[in-house]
């Protein structure tokens, strides 16, 4: 059982030192925060965590899963677990100044990416894949020290609606932290299993730069497509299992922070059809979606590793709570970055992409990968 401690008002400070703690003993924890909610959570795992071969949700007691794009996922048994919330003064901005962003660097991340999104459309154009997401990376130097829960809290902030986690795993010798819009499998205590479809993307911005209203949205063809590849994955995953009894409400637009996207969401009531595993039987089959990889999976997997140049680590990967009081909220991990930090310098590399379809143009969606780094990038570097 985890020693839950309830915290009224505990001090951001508490937490970075614990955090610090934690590091130095080479635990692994997670902080986290739940969409539209404003209970924050910190959970530690002395051992580190352990890597999990089977998915089987219901038997894992009460933790955080993390899983990479490919790969095993990690899972930290919730030991200690947390529960608090910060005052908004003690929220300050985490690096304190802008980042130098190297432009040489960042132009030839350019060409290598609009050259990729370029050959992506003729092999599409070809017939080998219907879609496919590609991504890149934003890599920037600090001088000095990075305040994790600083920047925690600063996410909260900004990003109300979204899912927002800083999250260390020892093995790994970094820091993750995410703002991110997109479920991947949730169920609540009343057993109602949840996924959701998200794709398309544009600023939320007008030329005068006022937020625009979800309702006011107008999309081309090409998003709409690219969303539709998602939802039909997530039927196809159900037709893999025979699930027919599931509701399916959307598309509609979404506001996630700067960006505005498509969402279709799909829900199953599993007490009604007494199928208590179907979260970790879904989680298996939906990672990863359409939405981060592309349709068909195995041939965009293939050319996502031969025309991307970094890892992608966990990034696109999923993260969240499990078996914490009856539910289970994991979430694609996007708008991410990862800190390491050294001596002198705080390295933190930022992750973004996009979906590919024959009717993209490759410098609409290197810019669509600028908007998703900005995400980020603006609450982090002020
Ligand atoms: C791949 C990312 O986002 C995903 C891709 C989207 C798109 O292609 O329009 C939109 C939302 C996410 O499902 C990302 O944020 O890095």
């Amino acid at each position: 059982m985890p020693t839950a401690i309830s915290y009224n008002n505990t001090s951001l400070l508490d937490w970075e030192q614990l955090w610090k703690e934690t590091v130095q003993k080479r635990g692994g924890m997670a902080v986290w925060r739940l969409p539209k909610s404003d209970k924050r959570y910190f959970l530690v795992d002395s051992s580190g965590g352990e890597k999990v071969g089977s998915l089987d949700l219901e038997s894992f007691p009460a933790g955080f899963l993390v899983a990479p794009f490919t790969g095993l996922p990690y899972f930290l048994k919730a030991e200690t677990l947390l529960e608090g919330s910060f005052t908004s003064d003690e929220i300050r901005a985490a690096f304190g100044q802008k980042a130098k962003h190297d432009q040489v660097q960042n132009e030839q991340k350019h060409q290598h990416f609009v050259h990729w999104v370029s050959k992506s459309i003729e092999e599409i154009k070809s017939g080998t894949f219907q879609k496919v997401v590609l991504s890149r990376t934003d890599e920037v130097e600090f001088p000095g020290n990075f305040s994790t829960l600083k920047a925690f809290g600063q996410l909260c902030q900004a990003y109300p609606n979204a899912f927002v986690c800083a999250l260390y795993i020892p093995e790994l010798a970094s820091t993750w932290l995410c703002a991110t819009p997109e479920t991947l499998v949730e169920q609540d205590a009343q057993g109602i299993f949840r996924t959701i479809a998200l794709a398309g993307t544009q600023s939320a911005l007008d030329a005068d730069g006022q937020i625009v209203s979800p309702q006011n949205a107008r999309w081309s063809q090409k998003e709409i497509e690219e969303q539709a590849y998602v939802c039909r994955y997530i039927i196809e995953c159900f037709k893999k299992i025979r699930l027919r009894e599931y509701q399916e409400i959307g598309p509609k637009t979404i506001l996630a922070g700067n960006l505005l996207h498509l969402k279709t969401e799909f829900t199953v009531d599993t007490q009604a059809l007494n199928f208590s595993q179907l979260p970790g039987i879904l989680l298996s089959l939906l990672h990863p979606t359409s939405a981060v990889c592309g349709t068909p999976k195995v041939e965009a997997i293939q050319w996502i590793s031969q025309a991307e140049k970094h890892a992608r680590e966990l990034y696109s990967g999923y993260l969240g709570p499990v078996n914490l009081g009856d539910e289970i909220h994991l979430f694609v991990n996007l708008r991410t970055v990862k800190i390491a930090q050294e001596e002198t310098v705080c390295r933190a590399t930022y992750f973004a992409g996009c979906g590919i379809t024959e009717d993209s143009d490759p410098e609409k969606e290197w810019q669509e990968t600028v908007m998703k780094c900005q995400t980020l990038q603006q609450v982090l570097e002020g």
